[in-house]
């Protein structure tokens, strides 16, 4: 070859590059994973009651003697009384709750509590999972906090198989709880409805099911163990849209502001756990209309319009928390 022609296919190079770094930077998510290098899978140290230390920076201390689940007890003798509606709170929608909590549990399992301390990933449910390898690393973690209908079946190699817990509600119900969970999954509801208590009451208790009151049809059939159901406590809610998102508690609106399931999570295991990493979190750009959001499916943040989310305030809420170093992320953000 001659040095005229070498020069030629370097400089073709070069600009193949050139435009690579531009379109992943247009595109987000296409073409970064070939410059993205997944993180060593060596555990972290982990450092007892550091989650909650820092926590308390975030979230104050108010939030120490608030139990994760909501317990029967607390209904059922007291009357636990409420300053919210749901999603923030319980006032109006405890005689539901109370026949919900009757036939669930609340305990933290003791696999968990018994760990010295608790190394935690929350993974979120965003395409900058896919090809990136790090399903052994995430597995490797003590508890792994997943959200809604996330599959694991067929993406073991990028999400991991270990399911700990799943945050859940009826309309982001329809997963096969058997395939996509392991055995002792604790399967942890959040409710942003009285309905949503109705429809998990029909369900557990197979009572006739009712179809109206949700903005999609949840699953009619849903075969899961209720000792493994759990109620999430609403004030995680209430927190992570005061005191990460600023938002107003009381909205007049139909459709009301609220943190996505995803930014509960992180508040949740802040809570839980002694050490919190993330992984799959990171919406595109909002004029980036064509990439597609999730991992496991081919849809784009229009589908989001309506959803009284707010994914920029999200983004800036996250982008503190790993600044200050409350939590850590496994992927890019
Ligand atoms: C159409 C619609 O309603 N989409 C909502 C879906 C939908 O209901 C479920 O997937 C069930 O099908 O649920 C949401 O979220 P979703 O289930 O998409 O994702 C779970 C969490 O992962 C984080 N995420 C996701 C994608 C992405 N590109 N970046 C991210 O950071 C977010 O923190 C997100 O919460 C939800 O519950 O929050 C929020 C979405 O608005
Ligand atoms: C697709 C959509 O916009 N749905 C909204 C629904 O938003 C979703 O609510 C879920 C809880 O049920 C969860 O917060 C999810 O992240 C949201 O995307 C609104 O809550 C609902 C209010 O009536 O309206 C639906 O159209």
């Amino acid at each position: 070859m001659t040095s005229k022609s070498h020069w030629k296919l370097l400089a073709l190079a070069l600009i193949l590059v050139v435009v690579m770094v531009w379109y992943s930077i247009s595109r987000e998510d296409k073409y970064i994973e070939f410059f993205y290098f997944p993180i060593s899978e060596k555990k972290e140290p982990c450092f007892q009651g550091e989650a909650e230390r820092q926590a308390s920076k975030i979230f104050g201390n108010r939030s120490r003697e608030q139990p994760i689940f909501l317990q029967l007890k607390d209904y059922f003798w007291v009357k636990t009384p409420s300053t919210y509606e749901l999603p923030f709170g319980t006032k109006g929608s405890e005689d539901l709750l109370l026949r919900v909590l009757a036939i669930t549990s609340y305990s933290i399992p003791e696999s968990i509590k018994s760990l010295e301390c608790r190394r935690c990933v929350v993974v979120g449910n965003g395409h900058r999972l896919r090809n990136s390898s790090l399903g052994g690393v995430i597995n490797k973690y003590d508890v792994v906090i997943r959200l809604n209908n996330a599959p694991v079946a067929g993406y073991e190699g990028d999400v991991g198989s270990k399911t700990t817990i799943r945050l859940f509600y009826p309309e982001s119900a329809h997963f096969d709880p058997k395939i996509e969970n392991n055995p002792d999954t604790l399967l942890v509801l959040v409710a942003f409805k009285a309905m949503d208590f109705h429809w998990i009451e029909t369900i557990l208790s197979d009572k006739k099911r009712v179809r109206k009151g949700f903005w999609k049809q949840p699953p009619l059939i849903w075969d899961v163990n209720p000792k493994q159901v759990r109620i999430l406590n609403p004030f995680f809610m209430e927190i992570a849209a005061d005191k990460l998102l600023s938002l107003p508690i009381q909205q007049p609106r139909k459709i009301k502001q609220k943190p996505t399931t995803g930014l509960l999570a992180i508040t949740l295991a802040l809570h839980l756990c002694d050490l919190v990493h993330i992984a799959g979190f990171g919406y595109p750009d909002a004029s980036n209309k064509k990439q597609t959001i999730h991992y496991y499916e081919q849809i784009t943040l229009k589908s989001m319009a309506g959803s009284g989310h707010n994914v920029s305030q999200e983004a800036i809420a996250i982008k503190r928390m790993l600044e200050m170093g409350a939590v850590k992320n496994l992927t890019y953000f």
